[in-house]
């Protein structure tokens, strides 16, 4: 059967939620996947990097506790050994069996749109899948999930010079001895701690501060981090030319600061990491009139807007193809909108009045996450102070350092970090928070229910934080605001 009420065209983690909210809905649902199901995230992505980066935090964590005796060097086999188990080293069969106990039906290869509620499906990019077209029929919806791709600048000699990109720097079968990394983003930061703690000899060039879409405290503390990690960090500086003589030679970048001053650094390798951009290239959306080179823009019920006609919209998209978000959780929280979306139209009792919706992504809007694992670690919710300014929105700042609070005394003698929530000054609720420190991340989702939920700061007064944790943040926070 080539008729599918749903098609979904790639298995990353958020195709895969999106075909299982509709399949929950009652519905038939087809996922088409040219690689690897479980996507970029799984195998090239977070669960690698976060694996990198685990053991050096663990160490960390420990080294300096009195009675915990000095802790050595990472055993890098060890740890790239453990990357391997976590990502079963490009095995999906795990991924498949569970489609396939969810009764979606996998198709092989790669998709691409051939006109309204059609998708063709070619061989994929692993060779696997229909080697002669096949076509598959939707009667309602088709999503597209087909994630994103690295973007490689054009600097005289990058390409020549065989750069990593960040699939080579989390699925690596040895550590260089050094390594030039370009881009002062979230892959740059992470990638640069984990193979510090590695023993690479890592040099950083970023073309302005570090963390460019955080609050600029928390760049300020990762470069600090980084530079007593040993890592060679250059702010401001741009990459002037890449060289490398040989296959086996190293690499020669010439970097150039804001004076136009020229320096040279080298690396064994170069990790390119200067953002990515939604995989729309291949995907059919000429053959339905939209834009190849665009990103798949949706509104808030996950529908392409540019394909929004009469009638129920039939095109689909979120995750990182969408260009609004870069993360798997905001990716899978759209994908679930997205199913519950097409199995509610299909079924003609779509209510999507009420605020609260399920069936709309509203925490796109002012109440995204993230979390970058660097040491300290640095989490957000909301709005930026920078966001509320350009949306001329009144908040008050109010910051506290965590290292002073009695639970983080318990923690480690040298505890550091710092948080700060930005207070709507006439609503007096939370708009956007961040935390830099240690573990950061675990303190992020009651900032994230405070933003959400529009929690006013004198009833936040009574959530009572518990002695002696590093939540009692949120104490100090509301006495600072003045309750
Ligand atoms: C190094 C790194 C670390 C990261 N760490 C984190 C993290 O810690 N936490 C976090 O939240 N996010 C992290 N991210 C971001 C996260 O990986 C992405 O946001 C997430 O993978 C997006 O999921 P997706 O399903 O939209 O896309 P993808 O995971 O890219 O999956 C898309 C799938 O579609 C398939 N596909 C593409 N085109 C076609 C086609 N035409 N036909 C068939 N199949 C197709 C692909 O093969 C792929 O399997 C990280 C990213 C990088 C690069
Ligand atoms: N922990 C996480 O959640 C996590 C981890 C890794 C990646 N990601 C996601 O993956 C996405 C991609 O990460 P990324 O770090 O590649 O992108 P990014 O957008 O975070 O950072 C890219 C950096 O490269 C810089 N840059 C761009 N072009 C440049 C050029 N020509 N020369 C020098 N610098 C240049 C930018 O100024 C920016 O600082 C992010 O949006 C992020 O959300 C998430």
């Amino acid at each position: 059967m080539d008729t599918f009420d749903v098609i979904v065209i790639g298995a990353g983690p958020v195709g895969e939620n999106a075909a299982d909210r509709a399949k929950r809905g009652g519905l038939s649902v087809a996922i088409v996947e040219a690689e690897l199901v479980g996507g970029e995230c799984s195998y090239w992505a977070c669960m690698p990097s976060k694996t990198l980066l685990r053991p050096g935090a663990a160490r960390a964590a420990a080294t300096g506790v009195p009675g915990v005796p000095q802790v050595g060097p990472l055993d890098a086999a060890a740890v790239l050994a453990w990357r391997d188990s976590v990502t079963g080293e490009g095995d999906d069969s795990g991924q498949e069996e569970w489609l396939d106990s969810a009764g979606i039906t996998l198709v092989r290869g790669h998709g691409r749109i051939a006109g309204v509620r059609t998708v063709e499906v070619t061989a994929g990019e692993r060779g696997d899948g229909a080697q002669a077209p096949r076509t598959l029929t939707a009667t309602h919806a088709v999503v597209v999930a087909t994630g994103s791709v690295p973007v490689l600048p054009d600097i005289p000699g990058l390409v020549e010079a065989d750069p990593w990109t960040s699939r080579d720097a989390t699925a690596a079968d040895a550590v260089p001895d050094s390594l030039v990394i370009l881009g002062g983003g979230v892959v740059g930061c992470e990638m640069a701690t984990a193979y510090a703690d590695l023993g690479s000899r890592v040099t950083l060039v970023a073309r302005g501060g570090l963390l460019g879409a955080a609050e600029p405290f928390a760049g300020a503390a990762v470069e600090q981090s980084l530079r007593e990690l040993g890592v060679d960090v250059h702010t401001g500086s741009s990459v002037v030319r890449v060289a490398r003589a040989a296959r086996d030679a190293d690499v020669a970048v010439t970097i150039a600061d804001a004076s136009g001053t020229e320096r040279e650094v080298a690396g064994t390798e170069i990790l390119v990491a200067t953002g990515r951009t939604p995989r729309t290239g291949d995907v059919g959306l000429g053959s339905i009139g939209l834009d190849p080179e665009a990103p798949l823009a949706i509104d808030d019920s996950t529908a392409v807007i540019a394909a929004v006609g009469d009638g129920d919209p039939w095109l689909y998209a979120c995750g990182d193809v969408t260009g609004r978000v870069a993360t798997t959780h905001q990716g899978k929280y759209q994908a679930r909108v997205c199913g519950d979306v097409i199995a509610a139209r299909a079924a003609g009792n779509e209510d999507a009045e009420h605020p609260w919706s399920p069936l709309r992504a509203t925490a796109d809007h002012g109440a995204q996450t993230q979390v970058v694992f660097t040491r300290p670690q640095v989490a957000w919710v909301g709005l930026t102070r920078a966001a509320c300014d350009a949306a001329d929105l009144a908040v008050d700042e109010v910051a506290v350092d965590l290292g002073g609070v009695a639970g983080a005394g318990v923690t480690h003698p040298d505890y550091a970090g710092r948080a700060l929530v930005l207070v709507d000054r006439e609503r007096r609720v939370i708009v956007g928070a961040t935390f830099v420190g240690p573990d950061a991340g675990e303190m992020l989702h009651a900032a994230t229910i405070a933003v959400v939920g529009e929690v006013p700061m004198d009833r936040l007064w009574h959530a009572v934080p518990a002695f002696p944790t590093v939540s009692e943040a949120w104490l100090r926070l509301a006495e600072a605001y003045g309750l």
